[in-house]
């Protein structure tokens, strides 16, 4: 690591210092060897500064002297008044072994000129930078944002894996997963129409349409989970697992020599030494691809407000300090009681590696001390059930397009789920509105997968049985409304197949005949919903009776009749 006498990484971070010769963080950087260990924010391995940690420190400059660090793997300078262009970032250019690059939350401008093979994660959000995305080529990348910047031009290639909220609050940004370049497309009708591109942090502190008590004022998710939304006794339990979570993780975290550190999973990866295994340990969350960032600390001290609570637990709308948003599901206690935990995390395991547009993907989640949270992206339009609900004509408006987009939307995600390479085969088990999402342009993704068959009190939960008839065909929306469960229930209700009804013996479990029988409860409401309110128009009428054709197939009493989803599928394909 000498060369000419000296430390190979001195002059890199001797400039970086320059532009902030005052600066309190970088006060301990003195000294000809910057791997003696007393420099902070700085990690090296074998003699060389592999990482350099100095998120929030109050630095200014260019941030160009870093990326010159020759065997940089790890550059997290986030929250902090960096200016100027990023240099043009290659394997010739920069550090061929640099994994993360966060960098988010800066004054940086210029484009994104990065072509890096081993590029991991990549967070660039809140910033200048402009230009458009084609100038970035990064094969490895699993954690991606450039939200809130001034990007412009058409989203294109292997970055349309990633979710809208990535590329949010940009200048001109269009394409998959945004809307279309040439017209956006608007699948929620015309007073919509503004949130086809609103970013996460430009969102209604409601998140758009939720059952829930949208009033809630933002507070710590911690806060929020210790004071439960109606459950006197859970609060102190609740509380003091929180609270023994926090103290723990912090402890961990603080024997950690850097806490940003922890953040990236470094540890974790020079370990697996480069196997492709998707899920880290990531202080007690175990994190899956897209959530490598999500720490357990940052989750709890999150500013959170409630979304809603149902049977299976409450769900919270989570800001983290990055700006990222999520939404985090607390399994409720009596539901999903602190056995079987084995099993509950083989399933989560195999449910974290579900990534398909139509399903929202699990990003984490923690199991332990008899605390479940689930992390899953945050879908800012609310659900299928606030949709119908929506009163004033709401529902009503919703254009029949849309609907049959958000049924076919549905049906792909339930068709991805049931074929997904797993055996036994996945079940749903829980096919409701509520638990049919929409996306930032209002395209329906299917949540929460699987979780109802690790829940053991699910029976208390199940409406009596009058409220398991199918809709009512071409009844107005109250009726409709009464003969399904209470929206707001949040229980196991009407949707649920007949073999699962209260009664049919604690062996009755879900399968994919009754998730289709579900979707068929849903597909029948969605459809008949429309034709009492909008009257027929062109060849609606004709199509309305196609699909009601198709709900009624799924909704056969004998699960053997049932058509698949591929089935379905291929029948719904008919009418888009
Ligand atoms: N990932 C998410 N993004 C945005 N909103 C969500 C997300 N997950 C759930 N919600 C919303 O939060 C609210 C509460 O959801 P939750 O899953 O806790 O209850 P539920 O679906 O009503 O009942 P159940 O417990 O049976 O699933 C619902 O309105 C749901 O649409």
């Amino acid at each position: 690591e000498l060369v000419n006498g000296g430390h190979q990484d001195l002059p890199a971070l001797l400039s970086f210092k320059a532009y902030n010769p005052n600066a309190t963080a970088l006060a301990t950087w003195v000294g000809p060897n910057p791997c003696s260990g007393a420099w902070f924010g700085i990690r090296c391995y074998r003699g060389r500064v592999v990482g350099v940690f100095l998120d929030g420190a109050s630095l200014a400059g260019a941030v160009a002297p870093l990326l010159r660090l020759g065997q940089i793997r790890a550059l997290a300078v986030r929250n902090n008044s960096l200016s100027g262009a990023l240099p043009q970032l290659n394997n010739a250019t920069a550090s061929p072994w640099l994994r993360h690059l966060l960098i988010s939350r800066n004054q940086l401008t210029g484009s994104l000129n990065i072509s890096l093979d081993a590029l991991v994660t990549l967070r660039a959000e809140h910033n200048g930078f402009r230009g458009g995305l084609e100038a970035l080529r990064a094969p490895m990348l699993r954690s991606f944002n450039v939200s809130g910047n001034k990007l412009a031009g058409e989203i294109s290639g292997d970055l349309s894996r990633f979710p809208s909220s990535a590329f949010g609050d940009n200048l001109a940004l269009c394409g998959t997963p945004l809307p279309r370049c040439a017209r956006a497309y608007n699948a929620l009708g015309s007073d919509s129409s503004s949130n086809a591109t609103t970013s996460i942090a430009a969102q209604s502190p409601s998140g758009g349409v939720s059952s829930s008590n949208g009033g809630f004022s933002k507070r710590s998710l911690t806060a929020l989970m210790a004071t439960g939304i109606g459950n006197g006794v859970l609060i102190t339990v609740s509380l003091a697992v929180s609270v023994a979570m926090f103290v723990y993780m912090r402890r961990k975290l603080r024997s950690a020599k850097d806490a940003s550190d922890a953040a990236l999973c470094l540890e974790e990866e020079d370990k697996r030494n480069g196997s492709d295994d998707k899920c880290q340990k990531s202080g007690g969350l175990v994190c899956f691809e897209g959530g490598e960032e999500l720490r357990l600390e940052s989750l709890l001290k999150a500013s959170a407000e409630v979304l809603g609570k149902g049977v299976s637990g409450s769900t919270y709308k989570a800001v983290l300090e990055d700006g990222i948003v999520v939404a985090v599901k607390r399994l409720s206690a009596l539901q999903f009681p602190a056995g079987r935990s084995k099993a509950f995390d083989r399933h989560m395991r195999l449910v974290g590696r579900l990534r398909h547009r139509h399903v929202v993907s699990l990003r984490g989640y923690c199991n332990s001390n008899g605390e479940r949270l689930l992390v899953y992206d945050f879908l800012p339009n609310g659900s299928l059930q606030s949709l119908l609900q929506a009163n004033g004509g709401g529902a009503r408006s919703l254009a029949w397009a849309a609907r049959k987009s958000i049924l076919f939307g549905a049906a792909q995600g339930l068709n991805y789920i049931h074929t997904f390479p797993a055996r036994p085969g996945l079940v749903h088990a829980n096919v409701k509105p509520s638990n049919i999402l929409l996306d930032e342009r209002g395209g329906a993704c299917v949540s929460e997968c699987g979780l109802m068959r690790y829940a053991t009190n699910i029976q208390q939960a199940i409406l009596p049985q009058a409220a398991r008839c199918p809709p009512d065909l071409f009844l107005g929306r109250a009726a409709a409304t009464t003969s399904s469960a209470p929206a707001s229930s949040g229980g196991w209700h009407g949707y649920a197949a007949p073999e699962l009804a209260p009664g049919a013996g604690a062996s009755a479990r879900a399968t994919q005949e009754s998730d289709v029988y579900s979707f068929g409860m849903v597909l029948l409401e969605v459809v008949t919903d429309h034709k009492a309110a909008d009257g027929e128009e062109g060849g609606e009428g004709e199509e309305t009776m196609g699909m009601v054709k198709i709900g009624m197939l799924c909704t056969a009493e004998a699960p053997e009749e049932r058509p698949t989803m591929a089935q379905v599928l291929a029948m719904l394909s008919e009418f888009m």
